[in-house]
């Protein structure tokens, strides 16, 4: 269980001081799907980076399962078992995707395993497998790679910043797939997803309404969603992106 109390951060922006995150509490439970939405500029990806331990709060606590995480580094959070895939991945170059699979695993994954990873994000994995993590990759097939990272590590918790943020329609059908098995096979952990797409909302079991930098509302699916209906925070365009499962993308 993780969660997140009083948390502020400030920044400065040109000279004056600017409170991005205003005194937000907030649990995520185990064995939870837990989406985090709300309008532009809310406070949402910043929320996902002081989880992550990207940034520090400038005052408040986060505890996971009790342990105060606040003043830990980005690595010491992921050995602890928070997993991170970025609004915009990380190239890294002179590394295969299958070392970076195999790396999240911190096991001796065979490349079958590993595959399997990438078939669940909807990639041919005999086409990406031995592919290097470099530029030569498009903005969409890196995010799935990230998210076939982040499937392979099995946190305890992870942690995902907008995943349909450049994925086609097609692949976009098997994320939501891809989240559901997840939340299916949940145990000890939980999911937090950072989104504005209404299929994704859908599958939460909580929704967290981020505004201007303050919590909202918070509460199960079925008594958030009905109210985000017609407003900002439901994209319409999110619409656009009901495809039929046949399309999919198919190895
Ligand atoms: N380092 C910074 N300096 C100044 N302003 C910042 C900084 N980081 C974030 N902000 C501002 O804080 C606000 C919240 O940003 P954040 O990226 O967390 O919003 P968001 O809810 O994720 O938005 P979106 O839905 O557009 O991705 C925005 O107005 C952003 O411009």
């Amino acid at each position: 269980m993780l969660e997140l109390k009083n948390i502020t951060f400030q920044v400065n922006d040109e000279g004056s001081d600017k409170e991005i995150i205003r005194d937000i509490s907030l649990t995520i439970p185990d064995d939870k799907l837990v989406v985090i939405t709300g309008p532009n500029g809310g406070g949402k990806s910043t929320l996902a980076r002081l989880i992550a331990g990207i940034e520090k709060p400038t005052s408040g606590q986060i505890l996971l399962d009790g342990e105060d995480i606040t003043n830990l580094s980005i690595t010491d959070r992921a050995k602890k078992g928070i997993g991170f895939a970025f609004q915009q991945p990380v190239r890294f170059k002179g590394i295969q995707v299958f070392d970076l699979i195999k790396l999240a695993t911190g096991t001796n994954l065979s490349v079958g395993e590993a595959c399997q990873f990438l078939s669940a994000v909807g990639l041919c994995a005999r086409d990406y497998i031995d592919r290097e993590v470099n530029s030569s990759l498009s903005g969409g097939e890196l995010k799935r790679i990230e998210i076939a990272t982040v499937l392979a590590k099995a946190s305890r918790l992870s942690v995902f910043d907008e995943p349909e943020a450049g994925i086609d329609l097609w692949s976009f059908q098997n994320l939501i797939e891809v989240f559901q098995n997840m939340r299916e096979q949940i145990h000890d952990s939980s999911i937090l997803i950072i989104s504005h797409q209404e299929r994704i909302l859908n599958i939460a079991d909580e929704i967290v309404v981020l505004k201007d930098g303050k919590l909202e509302k918070q509460g199960s699916r079925e008594e958030i969603l009905p109210s985000l209906m017609g407003t900002a925070s439901a994209v319409p365009e999110c619409r656009k992106n009901f495809v039929a499962k046949e399309d999919a993308q198919e190895c």
